[in-house]
């Protein structure tokens, strides 16, 4: 026994809970025609999932199976039933011994599973019967319809009752599961290439994307890692350059001064030797106005002495003795006075040459004095020139060693409310550097801004460059600071008391603040012993600061020493001026003593040449004396030889000694014009000679002053160029040039500085860039990848799936085979019972496809030839169709076997035959058996009547054989 019993409430006629006991063996239901049997069949199926309406010969709705009431019975709304069976035999793979399956539909709502009452799934069912032999369309349950439709059927339509029988039919879900499964993988994977299909497309040109953007990445990467190394190199050397021109245009500019200076002096030179000339030129017009009248005169008297010597030796030659001796002694007389006016002029020459010569000797000794004097004098100049550039140089880099405050002032234009140093913005007035310095202390170096924001923008520039560190001092915070009164009064009156520091420096008003907080409240002396005694004063509450730089703190300690040259910007700045001073002085000095020297060289070299005019002269004037000696000695011995005596008196106012005068006074007159005309041309040299220089001087300046505008726009130039290298610094790497040198690698500049021309070349190459494009690229790789992926594993699950199906089929067919070949076995011996002779056997119509092929059955019944089996009559095809149910049952043993009627178109003796046949198969399967034949129920077991009264409701009640034979007699 294996369906124990089932319970039936609502469902279709039997409205009130109706449970119908199973036994062992053969159970017939029988009643009138209508009464409810077959809903008993009904009722089976549509617990083991039955869900075609029109099968369950229902409505259209699956809740038209329940009780829809009578005349005199409300139709109810809820639809149950519930099979138990016995499973001590493991029929169903489940380890309950019992197993209860329920279905319970209620009005307008879908129907419920349960499972030994617990609640499951249409499929848990499905699954649970499957291959049991039970199930929707099993060959467990089987109608009349069935059976008159089989010998009609198309063999394919039979072929499902032999794979119910092979259990195939899981295979075949199974199968057609994996189908669907493989349709979905199929679809799917179509739908997959269509994607990838797309990604591929999108991919390429992506690639191409993401391996220029990678490209330009890299370039860009390596441009910068060198590029950073080149501008700082470069910038520094722009800036050494920058220096360097600067520093030469300062010296032009000095040199410039210089020169223009020069020129004025020599301009005025030029103008003090121009009005020289000028009077020189007059005096000489003059004296040569004189000097030819006097030659003249000269000549005149010249011709008149001819004249007269020309008498003379007439009358030496021809006139009396009287004649000729008066002639002689006058003759004689003149002779000596030529030779001693010219032995005169000799000496007087020789005097005037000595005195010259000493001249001379003087001259040079002042002017050797002057030389010495002048090259101290410039010695010094160079000395204090040298120093100015040096303390304008370390000016020019006043916080070498103040980086933080070095690196701030640098950046300052790129900063925000930097004003500046205290020491940039407190100049201290004259002498008062040091002063200054020692009373700013530390805070010399402090920045002063405009506000703390501004001195948190600079600290956060100094960190963000790790430039180091400085202090800040905002304006907006800074209060000033001022002794009380009384220490005010005190410290005025104090010896050797100097002033407040604030009143020692110039600013502008606006840092009038910063100057009063820095210095409002120290005071200075002119010596520490006199800071002492003021500071013992004012009870060491002040701090006091002297002249030199040292300092008596409050409290009394005092600090002192040397100053460390050019430590601080206002020593420096107080340096600066104190030489500025002094060079101006030695530059004075100097130029004072060559304005000196000028006069006293030409005069040297007048004198010179003065001398040698007078030798010269000297020369001459001896030669003539000589000459004029011989003839007065001729004469003389003339007279002598004639006896007579020289008259001294006869030249007394002789042509010859007018002549002499003459003569002295040409010479005085030609050598006073010599020496006039050799200052002149001396002057007029000295003028050529300074106007040349004033000329070079000029020529020079300009081309100084042309130097110095071209170094002023070579070095704007060189600037321009640094701030665009700055700025490229700044907005490709967000760096300062203080940063950048931090950054600087060790690497061959020539040939980084070429690389980043290539660099920069193939940039520009690469053209518009998508930056995006290599994570785009790389997301999408992925994403196709992983669609790859899965299509892979598609394509492995379809494998799979086709494997499974192949096998599947390889077990479909072999069981198909084996049990359609016991079938065929069983027919031709249950065929030949039931028709009492004859044979059959099934045939496949395509033996070659088992899994398709449909099923023929070839009959001969005894004494009979018939071809085709639709010839039969009704009862012979039904006698064919049960025959086959029952060799199907001998080679295949059912556990439940439901009979709706089969035996309905039988006639009595072929019902009685089948009957028998069933009979023999009780030990093995259970049937219930739904009848009108007494024939069949003779061989039940048990019988059930089925009635109906006019409530429209089916009752159940267990009947003997005898009231079953009239109850189907009654029908
Ligand atoms: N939903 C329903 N509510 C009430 N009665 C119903 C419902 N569905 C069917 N019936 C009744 O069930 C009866 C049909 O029962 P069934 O077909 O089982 O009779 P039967 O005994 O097999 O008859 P036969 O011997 O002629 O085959 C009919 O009287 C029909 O009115």
């Amino acid at each position: 026994m294996f369906l124990k019993r089932i319970e039936l409430q609502g469902f279709k006629s039997f409205a009130d809970r109706t449970v119908l006991q199973f036994d062992q063996g053969v159970t017939g239901i029988v009643g009138p025609n209508g009464c409810g049997k077959s809903n008993i069949n009904d009722a089976i199926r549509w617990v083991l999932g039955e869900q075609s309406t029109k099968s369950l010969r229902s409505g259209t709705a699956m809740s038209d199976i329940i009780f829809s009431g009578s005349e005199v019975r409300k139709p109810v709304n809820l639809a149950s039933v519930s099979l138990v069976f016995d499973n001590t035999q493991r029929i169903f793979a489940t380890d309950f011994d019992e197993v209860e399956i329920t279905r319970v539909i209620r009005r307008n709502r879908d129907a419920q599973y349960l499972i030994n009452r617990t609640p499951c799934r249409l499929k848990d069912v499905t699954d649970l019967v499957m291959d049991t032999g039970l199930g929707r369309d099993s060959l467990s349950i089987i109608t009349q319809g069935n059976i008159s439709s089989f010998a009609d059927a198309k063999p394919e339509d039979r072929r499902s009752l032999f794979e119910e029988a092979a259990g195939v039919a899981k295979y075949k879900k199974r199968k057609k599961t994996s189908l669907a499964k493989l349709e979905a993988t199929q679809a799917n994977l179509e739908r997959l290439q269509d994607i990838l299909d797309e990604l591929e497309r999108q991919l390429g040109p992506l690639e191409k994307q993401a391996e220029k953007a990678r490209r330009y990445i890299s370039l860009r990467d390596e441009l910068s890692s060198i590029e950073i190394t080149v501008l700082a190199d470069e910038i520094g050397s722009l800036k050494e350059q920058v220096s360097q021109l600067e520093q030469d245009i300062d010296h032009s500019r000095i040199q410039e001064g210089r020169m223009s200076e020069d020129i004025q002096r020599k301009e005025a030179s030029v103008a003090d030797l121009r009005r020289e000339t000028t009077e020189l030129d007059s005096r000489i017009l003059e004296l040569q106005k004189q000097y030819a009248a006097n030659l003249q005169e000269r000549v005149s008297l010249e011709k008149r002495k001819t004249q007269l010597d020309e008498q003379r030796r007439r009358l030496l030659e021809s006139g009396s003795d009287e004649d000729r001796r008066s002639q002689l002694q006058a003759l004689a007389s003149e002779a000596r006075l030529e030779y001693e006016d010219r032995l005169d002029r000799l000496n007087s020459l020789e005097q005037t040459r000595q005195e010259t010569e000493k001249n001379l000797a003087d001259l040079r000794q002042k002017q050797e004095v002057l030389q010495k004097e002048r090259s101290t004098a410039s010695n010094r100049l160079q000395d204090l020139q040298r120093r100015q550039d040096t303390v304008t140089a370390m000016l020019r880099q006043p916080y070498t060693h103040q980086q933080g405050v070095n690196a701030v002032m640098k950046a300052r234009q790129s900063l925000q409310g930097i004003e500046g140093t205290a020491a940039a913005l407190l100049q201290p007035k004259e002498g008062m550097g040091s002063a200054v310095n020692a009373a700013l202390g530390g805070a010399v170096f402090n920045i002063i801004t405009t506000d703390e924001q501004c001195a948190r923008g600079a600290i956060r520039f100094l960190k963000r460059n790790r430039s180091g560190r400085a202090t800040f001092l905002p304006m907006s915070v800074c209060r000033p600071r001022f002794p009380k009164k009384d220490q005010e009064t005190i410290a005025q009156a104090a010896p050797g008391a100097v002033g407040w520091a604030a009143d020692l420096v110039d600013c502008k008003d606006r840092y009038r603040n910063v100057r009063d907080r820095l210095l409002g409240n120290i005071f200075v002396c002119d010596t520490l012993e006199h800071a002492n005694e003021t500071a013992r004063r004012l009870k060491y509450g002040i701090k006091i600061v002297t002249l030199d730089g040292d300092i008596v703190h409050t409290g009394g300690s005092m600090t002192g020493g040397s100053q460390k040259q050019g430590s601080s910007l206002l020593t420096l700045q107080d340096e600066q001026r104190q030489l500025e001073k002094r060079a101006a002085d030695a530059q004075t000095a100097v130029q004072e003593l060559s304005r000196s020297l000028a006069p006293l060289e030409s005069q040297v070299q007048q004198v010179q040449e003065e001398l040698v005019q007078l030798q010269v002269e000297r020369a001459k004037l001896e030669n003539i004396a000589a000459l004029k000696k011989e003839k007065y000695e001729s004469l003389k011995s003339r007279l002598a030889a004639a006896g007579e005596e020289e008259d001294r008196q006869a030249v007394q106012d002789s042509l010859a000694a007018e002549l002499s005068r003459m003569h002295r006074t040409i010479d005085g007159q030609e050598s006073q014009m010599n020496a006039l005309q050799q200052h002149r041309r001396e002057t007029g040299e000295s003028l050529t000679g300074l106007e040349e220089e004033i000329r070079i001087l000029r020529r020079d300046l300009s081309a100084l002053q042309n130097e110095s505008r071209k170094g002023e726009v070579a070095a704007a130039g060189l600037k321009s160029r640094m701030e665009s290298l700055l700025m490229r610094l700044n907005t490709d790497y967000t760096m300062t040039y203080e940063f950048a040198l931090t950054q600087k690698r060790d690497v061959d500049l020539e040939q980084a500085r070429i690389r980043v021309r290539e660099l920069r070349e193939e940039i520009r190459e690469i053209g518009s860039v998508n930056l995006d494009a290599p994570e785009e690229y790389d997301a999408l790789h992925e994403r196709y990848a992983d669609l790859k992926k899965q299509k892979e594993d598609l394509e492995e699950a379809g494998t799979r799936i086709l494997s499974a199906i192949s096998e599947m089929d390889e077990t479909m067919t072999t069981q198909f085979d084996e049990m359609f070949h016991k079938i065929d076995h069983e027919l031709d011996g249950v065929f030949s019972a039931m028709f009492g002779g004859g044979h059959a056997r099934l045939i496949l119509t395509d033996p070659e496809d088992l899994l398709t092929s449909g099923v023929d059955i070839d009959v001969q019944p005894p004494g009979k030839r018939v071809k085709n089996i639709q010839t039969f009559s009704g009862g012979e095809k039904a006698l064919i169709a049960i025959s086959v149910l029952f060799a199907i049952l001998k080679a295949r043993t059912m556990p439940l076997c439901i009979f709706d009627e089969v035996e309905a178109a039988l006639d009595q003796a072929n019902v009685e035959r089948f009957a028998r046949y069933l009979s023999k198969f009780k030990e093995d399967s259970q049937f219930i058996v739904v009848t009108h034949r007494p024939g069949t129920m003779e061989q039940c077991d048990d019988l059930y009547g089925v009635t109906m009264q006019k409530d429209g409701v089916s009752t159940i009640l267990k009947v003997r054989l005898e009231d079953a034979r009239e109850m189907a007699a009654s029908a």
